[in-house]
Parts: C-alpha cells; sequence; structure tokens
C-alpha cells in the first residue's frame, strides 16, 4: 500500500501544479468553423434546430470569415444550402462553374487568402431525393457513376480555389479517382480531407435541415454507403484504404458518441486525424444549455478538450467562433 507517500490529489491541489501536469491544452488553431452558405445578397436564415446557426449569403460569409481570421481560426468548412431550383436527379449544379460553392470560394479566397476554405463534395444538397449519389431504378446509390460525378465537383472546387476537397460521400474507392484527377489538372496543392469513418448517425438531422435536403430524403436512410454505428474494425479499414488512396487527412464522424473510434484511428495511422462535432451534438447542448440544464461554455469547451484527449488534431465545431472567444477570455 503506496498511501500517504503516494497522494494523488497533491499534484492536483493548486492551480500551478495542475497547468504544469496538464495533457491536453484546447488553442482556437485546433478549430474549424462550419458554415452554410446560400444564395443571395443580405441574408441570414435561421436554423431552427440550430439555434445560434445561421445560413449565409456571400456578405454574411464574409463576415463570418473575418471573425475566424481575427480569432486564430485556421479554416472554415463550407456547406452548401442551395434552392430547390438547383437540385435535379444528376446534381449537376454541383460542379458548374459559376455554381454557388464556387462563386463564395472565390470571394473568400480573394478577401481572405490566408484562411483555409474545405469544400463538402457529396451529392445530396444538389439531389432532388437527397441521397449523396445518384440512384439506380431501385434507388441504390450506384458507386462509380457517383464518384465521376464527385471528380467534376472536387476540379470545380479546386478551380475556383478551394483548399481542401472534403469528400463526405462514402463511395468506395473515391479518395483515389478524385487525388488522380486533381494531379492531372495540375491541382497538386488542393488537399483531401476523407470522410473516412462516416456513420449512419441519426445526430445528422439538423443539418439535414440546414441544407434542405431532409424532406426529399423523406423515409430514406444512408445505411447503404456510411457506416454501420455498431462497427469499429470497420473504421480502419476504411481509414487505411482513404490513405493508401492518397487522403491527406482523415475524419471521424460524427464525433462525442465516437471518441472510441477516434482513439484506435489515432492510435493505428498517426495520421492527420479530424473530428466532426455533429449538428445533433451542437442541438443537444444548446438546448440543455437554452433550458438552464447546463453551463454552456464549460461543457461546450469540456466536449472540444475530449477530441483533443481522444487523438483529434482538428475539430470542425459549429461553436468553433464561440469556443475561441471563450478561450481567448479565459
Ligand atoms: N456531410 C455532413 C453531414 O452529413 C452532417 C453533418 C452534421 O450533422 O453536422
Ligand atoms: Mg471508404
Amino acid at each position: 500500500m503506496n498511501f500517504p507517500a503516494i497522494r494523488m490529489r497533491r499534484m492536483r491541489r493548486d492551480t500551478f501544479s495542475r497547468a504544469l501536469m496538464r495533457e491536453h491544452t484546447l488553442l482556437p488553431t485546433d478549430l474549424i468553423m462550419v458554415a452554410f452558405v446560400i444564395e443571395g445578397e443580405g441574408k441570414r436564415e435561421p436554423v431552427p434546430s440550430m439555434p445560434g446557426v445561421e445560413r449565409l449569403s456571400i456578405d454574411g460569409l464574409l463576415e463570418l470569415a473575418g471573425e475566424c481570421v481575427r480569432l486564430g481560426i485556421p479554416a472554415l468548412a463550407l456547406f452548401p444550402s442551395p434552392d430547390a431550383s438547383a437540385k435535379s436527379e444528376d446534381a449537376a449544379e454541383a460542379w458548374n462553374p459559376q455554381g454557388l460553392m464556387q462563386r463564395v470560394t472565390r470571394a473568400l479566397k480573394a478577401k481572405y487568402p490566408e484562411l483555409g476554405l474545405i469544400g463538402d463534395v457529396a451529392l445530396d444538397p444538389y439531389t432532388t431525393h437527397g441521397q449523396d449519389g445518384l440512384i439506380d431504378e431501385n434507388g441504390y446509390v450506384m458507386n462509380e457513376p457517383t464518384v465521376e460525378a464527385l471528380i467534376k465537383m472536387s476540379l470545380a472546387q479546386a478551380e475556383a480555389g478551394m483548399d481542401f476537397v472534403a469528400p463526405s460521400d462514402m463511395m468506395d474507392g473515391r479518395i483515389g479517382a478524385i487525388r488522380e484527377a486533381l494531379e492531372n489538372a495540375g491541382h497538386i496543392h488542393t488537399r483531401i480531407l476523407a470522410y473516412s469513418a462516416k456513420y449512419a448517425s441519426s445526430f445528422y438531422g439538423p443539418f439535414r435541415d440546414a441544407v434542405g435536403s431532409s424532406a426529399n430524403l423523406g423515409k430514406g436512410n444512408k445505411h447503404t454507403y456510411q457506416m454501420d454505428v455498431a462497427n469499429s474494425d470497420e473504421a480502419l479499414r476504411e481509414v487505411e484504404l482513404d490513405i493508401a488512396e492518397g487522403a491527406d487527412a482523415v475524419m471521424v464522424k460524427p464525433g462525442l458518441p465516437y471518441l472510441d473510434v477516434l482513439r484506435r484511428v489515432k492510435d493505428a495511422f498517426g495520421m492527420p486525424t479530424f473530428v466532426y462535432q455533429v449538428s445533433g451534438e451542437y442541438a443537444m447542448l444548446k438546448a440543455a444549455a437554452q433550458n438552464g440544464w447546463l453551463n454552456e461554455r464549460a461543457v461546450v469547451l469540456e466536449t472540444l478538450t475530449a477530441f483533443k484527449r481522444a487523438g483529434a488534431d482538428a475539430i470542425l465545431t459549429y461553436y468553433a467562433i464561440d469556443a475561441a472567444r471563450w478561450l481567448r477570455e479565459a
């Protein structure tokens, strides 16, 4: 028995010794802000299931980007919420050089070249059926035709100046196919953030409201391409394949319910490993905070610190700007 020679509480007694033994420190540079992009001018549309989050037109995005730069947030992840008229069976608007994402990317890069931009690559905002890919007559998402579409979408974004293309669709082989197309087109610096372990999670509900795909998706689900929530060995296989195909960084998504997966991925590969605190996680925290049931600032910073402890190099979160402000005040 080591007690009392070993007293774990001794190092916890004072602020200075707690600081010295702290293993992980959350910084604004760990955070990636997430934004929903809409057409128009001077438009801000609240997302009802995500209080505090608004869909923004280009002018609002420029303000948001300026705030990221001022706060030391290195990157902004963009998700389009196109008008219903831009949706089709073949999602062709996704690779229109004058399309929403491409225009926004050029505008943001012109004003804030130092802010990293991460473009979502998946077809769901652009399809009339709300699936991430192209479907056959039975509604099954077809792998290779979808990959061909994702290549066009990635090239259009890279051409507009996107720093990272981020395929979030979970088709097989798309990382290698996109990498090859980018290289052949001379976009050798365009990075790929692979949503490698993306789960078929019910925590994406508010996001689907935000990008306007939930009504289109209806009773559909994404179980034929996103991962079964019960698996984690499979996540390692997915990540291994994406690394072999040329991913520059890999992602685990959602976040808090998948910290075990995050830790396994980081330990197994030592890759730049990102995690996504998704819309449902935001909604839970926000709802409890609005009811006065949880201290918002304390619990949000706790969740973000937990991601770092579990091995994340960067965290996509709707709370990035709030968290960076709180960290600066602290
Ligand atoms: N590709 C993005 C999603 O599927 C959902 C993100 C979220 O729920 O925040
Ligand atoms: Mg895969």
